[in-house]
């Protein structure tokens, strides 16, 4: 733990000084010869600041509990659903600068495995020798949730905020403590960072109205992600859905975030084109919830000539190693490869103090936040979904004066129920009905409040789509 203890200090506007991605036409700026609009100018003297990051994950297994249901027949005796095996002893180590891509058939368990390092599982289905980072066992979901940006396959934006908007409001929750102008100045740095300067006040928009091209809301969905600086990022199929040139320029963004700010990121992906693979540090192939490659490019394609086969010229390594999974998973050639990767030794323990994503901190934070603090943060996010959700009323004014009529009409009509009720025994029972009425429309709400008394931000999530 000493060791973690002693890491310079960056500023967190001295840090977001690294330009990663560019709009500008100049060609000078650009440094990527194949696409693009990318540059990085880290000013020599923050190098010796970075900080390395090891993330290791060891026999991670995963099985899934069937639910436990109620079953209301007394004849027949019901058959009791297995668990679910869906990840078997999965090991890996990566490190600070890597790209790693998880990769396989459907149902393999690639997202399964993203959301358990990511800490989106329950406690008690988390195993707690399972993962480490600088060598330092996560002992909680939560720990993993504040040290890991996560980014799942379906995103959560809302189509009525602009991008600058969205971004602003990912820090409010996530950086607190910062003050509003800080605050400010950190999305203009990402603004520039993800090269969505250009839309910072365009909607993002949806399917009904159209806002953001698909890859500027693929940017927009990882900044949200990246607000507090992660040292690690997790994103499910981030270019699913992309035309070949916007999943290039994601990953290139990546790449840069990467090498720029010696970040870890991890990443499924289906059919990556060869451009894509240039990128990738690391391959970790999974078919039926096992690993069956872990390693480069170069080690798959030598594994695939080893066992006799050539690579046809229409398809690279990896698509080529879909089509060969079962020869792949009898070889089980990977091990060599995990093994030797736990020799090398790992030069750079230390955290950096200044990162609200620490390990010491995010351990802290999760034991000793005290009720009146938690109560007063819960106040804050309420305040700001508050916010948020009369900016979205506002500019939906036609459905916001719809509802509004309609709540008068509703109300009205309620009460004319009212109007000239007698007070004999008749009319108790007449001013009962209205109460049932209302008690009824009450009912998506209460079962809201009441279901599995969850988390207040679940809740939120539930009643406002608030991203998690
Ligand atoms: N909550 C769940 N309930 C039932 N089955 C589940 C659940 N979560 C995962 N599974 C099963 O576990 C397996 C792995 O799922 P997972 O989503 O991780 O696969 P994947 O490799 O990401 O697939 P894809 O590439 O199609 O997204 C699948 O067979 C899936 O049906």
């Amino acid at each position: 733990m000493a060791a973690c203890l002693n890491p310079p200090r960056l500023s967190s506007t001295e840090d977001d000084s690294v330009i990663l991605f560019s709009t500008s036409n100049s060609p000078q700026d650009s440094i990527s010869p194949s696409s693009s609009s990318f540059h990085h100018s880290p000013p020599p003297s923050l190098h010796q600041f970075r900080t390395a990051y090891k993330l290791s994950v060891r026999n991670l297994s995963y099985t899934l509990q069937p639910y436990k249901t109620t079953s209301f027949s007394f004849c027949h005796q019901s058959k009791t659903p297995e668990p679910l095996n869906i990840l078997n002893s999965i090991s890996f180590v990566t490190r600070s600068s890597e790209i790693v891509v998880v990769a396989g058939p459907s149902g393999t368990g690639k997202s399964t495995l993203l959301r358990i390092m990511a800490g989106r599982v329950k406690d008690e289905e988390f195993d707690p020798r399972s993962i480490s980072i600088n060598d330092l066992p996560m002992t909680s979901p939560a720990q993993l949730r504040k040290i890991c940006g996560f980014v799942a396959q379906e995103d959560n934006l809302l189509p009525m905020l602009t991008v600058r908007e969205t971004l602003l409001f990912s820090a409010k929750f996530r950086l607190k403590e910062m003050t509003p102008k800080d605050r400010e100045l950190r999305v203009e740095s990402l603004l520039q960072e993800l090269g969505l300067l250009h839309v910072a006040h365009s909607f993002v928009g949806d399917e009904e109205n159209r806002g953001i091209s698909g890859g500027e809301r693929k940017r927009v969905s990882i900044g949200v992600d990246m607000i507090h600086n992660p040292p690690i990022l997790l994103l499910d199929e981030p270019t699913s859905g992309l035309d070949s040139t916007s999943a290039l320029q994601v990953i290139e963004l990546l790449s840069s975030i990467v090498k720029a700010k010696q970040r870890i990121v991890v990443l499924s992906i289906h059919q990556p084109s060869y451009r894509i693979l240039q990128y990738v540090s690391k391959f970790l192939i999974l078919s039926h919830g096992s690993v069956v490659h872990n390693g480069s490019l170069e080690q798959l394609e030598e594994t695939i000539s080893k066992l006799g086969f050539q690579i046809p010229t229409q398809l690279n390594a990896l698509e080529f190693s879909m089509e060969i999974i079962r020869r792949l998973e009898d070889s089980g050639s990977m091990y060599e490869t995990s093994i030797i990767e736990e020799k090398e030794p790992f030069p750079h323990l230390m955290w950096p103090e200044e990162e609200n994503c620490g390990i010491q901190i995010a351990q802290s934070q999760c034991t000793k936040e005290s009720f009146s603090s938690l109560c007063y943060a819960y106040l804050i996010e309420i305040l700001f979904l508050c916010s948020r959700f009369w900016k979205i009323i506002y500019r939906t004014k036609q459905l916001f004066l719809a509802r509004t009529l309609q709540a008068l009409v509703g109300g009205f009509g309620l009460g004319s129920v009212y109007v000239k009720i007698g007070r004999d025994e008749g009319g108790v029972a007449e001013r009962e009905l209205p109460h049932l009425h209302s008690s009824w429309s009450l009912l998506p709400l209460l079962r809201i409040l009441h279901s599995k008394g969850k988390h207040p931000k679940v809740l939120a999530f539930h009643v406002l789509r608030v991203p998690l």
